[in-house]
C-alpha cells in the first residue's frame, strides 16, 4: 500500500472517528464498536447459488470500478475464509447478461443452532452501510449473549467515565509499550489522544462465555487480519468471522448518510471517497466472509443471522 494512500485512509479513519462520536452509536469506542454476538456461527459450504451470488458481485464492482460513485447494484454472498489456504470462493467474472435483480439472496436459517464457544465476528463496512442498524437489532434480539469490550486510551477520563468500564485509561507510554508489544488488535490516534483495542479486552468477553461483535473500519480489518496471519492469539483458539455491510448503492449510501444527519460536507465527501475504496476491497475475492447488502433492513438482519447462527 503506498503512503499517500495510507495517509488519506487514516485522515478518514480520524474523521470517521469524530463524527462516530455524536451518532447514536458512540455509546461504544469512537475508534471501534463493540457488541457481543449471538453465539458463534459455523460456516456452511458454499452452494452453487453462493458462487453465482459472488460471481455478480464481482461484476458489480467492475461497475463501480468504472462508474465511480455512481450507481451499482450488489448482492449477497458468501466469499472464502480470509485465512484459509483451503478456500474455494470463485473469483470468475460474471456473465455480464446476468443482471442482479435476478439474484437469489442467501437463504436465513431456519433453525440456527447453538455453537459452543464464544467468538469474535468482526463487522466492516462503508459508513452509512448499516452496520449499527444490524447490530442494534441482534443485540435488542439477544441481549444476554452480549458483551462489550473496553478500548484503551491516552485522552482525559470525561466526568462520570470511569477506568475500566468505558475506557482502560492509560498514559502515553503505556499505550506505546503495549503497541510495541503486539497487544492491540488495532489502533489509531483521533485529535491527538491515541486509542486501541486490545486482545484482552476481546478475550474478557469471550471468557464470559458471550460473544462480542467487533464493528471496525476496513483498517482496523487490515491491522486485525495481518496480525491473525502473522499468528497473533485468536480469540479463545476462534477466528473471527469477518462480515462486510455493504450498501445497495453509492447513491443510497448518500442518502443515508445525509439523512442521518450526522454529516457535514467535509465529513460527507471523505466518507464516500472512503466507501469506494472500502467496497472494492469487500468485495474482492477472499477478503471476508460473508458480504450483506443492505437493501433491506429485514432481509439483511435476515442474513446477519444467518451468518451467525450457521
Ligand atoms: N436498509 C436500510 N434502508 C434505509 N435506511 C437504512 C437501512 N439501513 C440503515 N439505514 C439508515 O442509514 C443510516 C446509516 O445507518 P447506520 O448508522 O447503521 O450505518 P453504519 O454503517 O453503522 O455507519 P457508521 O459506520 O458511520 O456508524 C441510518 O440513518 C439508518 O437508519
Amino acid at each position: 500500500m503506498s503512503l499517500p494512500l495510507r495517509a488519506a485512509q487514516t485522515t478518514t479513519r480520524a474523521l470517521f472517528a469524530r463524527a462516530s462520536i455524536s451518532t447514536p452509536s458512540s455509546c461504544f469506542s469512537p475508534l471501534i464498536r463493540y457488541y457481543a454476538s449471538a453465539p458463534s456461527p459455523v460456516f456452511a459450504s458454499k452452494s452453487a447459488d453462493t458462487r453465482s451470488n459472488a460471481k455478480r458481485v464481482l461484476a458489480a464492482v467492475g461497475v463501480l470500478t468504472v462508474g465511480g460513485l455512481g450507481g451499482y447494484r450488489l448482492y449477497s454472498f458468501r466469499s472464502s475464509n480470509p485465512s484459509s489456504s483451503s478456500s474455494s470462493s470463485s473469483s470468475t467474472p460474471a456473465n455480464s447478461n446476468e443482471t442482479p435483480q435476478n439474484t437469489a439472496p442467501v437463504k436465513p436459517a431456519t433453525k440456527p443452532s447453538t455453537p459452543p464457544s464464544p467468538r469474535a465476528i468482526v463487522m466492516c463496512g462503508p459508513s452509512g452501510s448499516g452496520k449499527s442498524t444490524l447490530l442494534k437489532r441482534l443485540l435488542a434480539e439477544h441481549p444476554t449473549a452480549f458483551g462489550f469490550s473496553v478500548s484503551h486510551t491516552t485522552r482525559t477520563p470525561r466526568t462520570g467515565e470511569r477506568d475500566g468500564t468505558d475506557y482502560h485509561f492509560i498514559t502515553r507510554p503505556q499505550f506505546a509499550s503495549a503497541v510495541a508489544n503486539n497487544e492491540f488488535i488495532e489502533h489509531a490516534t483521533f485529535a491527538k489522544n491515541d486509542y486501541g483495542t486490545s486482545y484482552k479486552a476481546v478475550d474478557d468477553v469471550l471468557a464470559q462465555n458471550k460473544h462480542v461483535v467487533l464493528d471496525i473500519d476496513m483498517q482496523g480489518v487490515l491491522q486485525l487480519q495481518t496480525a491473525l496471519k502473522n499468528g497473533a492469539k485468536k480469540f479463545n483458539g476462534g477466528r473471527p468471522l469477518f462480515v462486510f455491510v455493504a450498501p445497495p448503492s453509492m447513491s443510497d449510501l448518500e442518502k443515508r448518510l445525509v439523512g442521518r444527519g450526522t454529516e457535514n460536507k467535509e465529513t460527507l465527501e471523505q466518507r464516500l471517497l472512503a466507501a469506494k475504496d472500502e467496497l472494492k476491497w469487500g468485495l474482492g475475492k477472499g477478503n471476508v466472509d460473508v458480504v450483506i447488502v443492505n437493501d433491506d433492513v429485514e432481509k439483511a438482519y435476515g442474513e446477519l443471522k444467518s451468518a451467525i447462527f450457521h
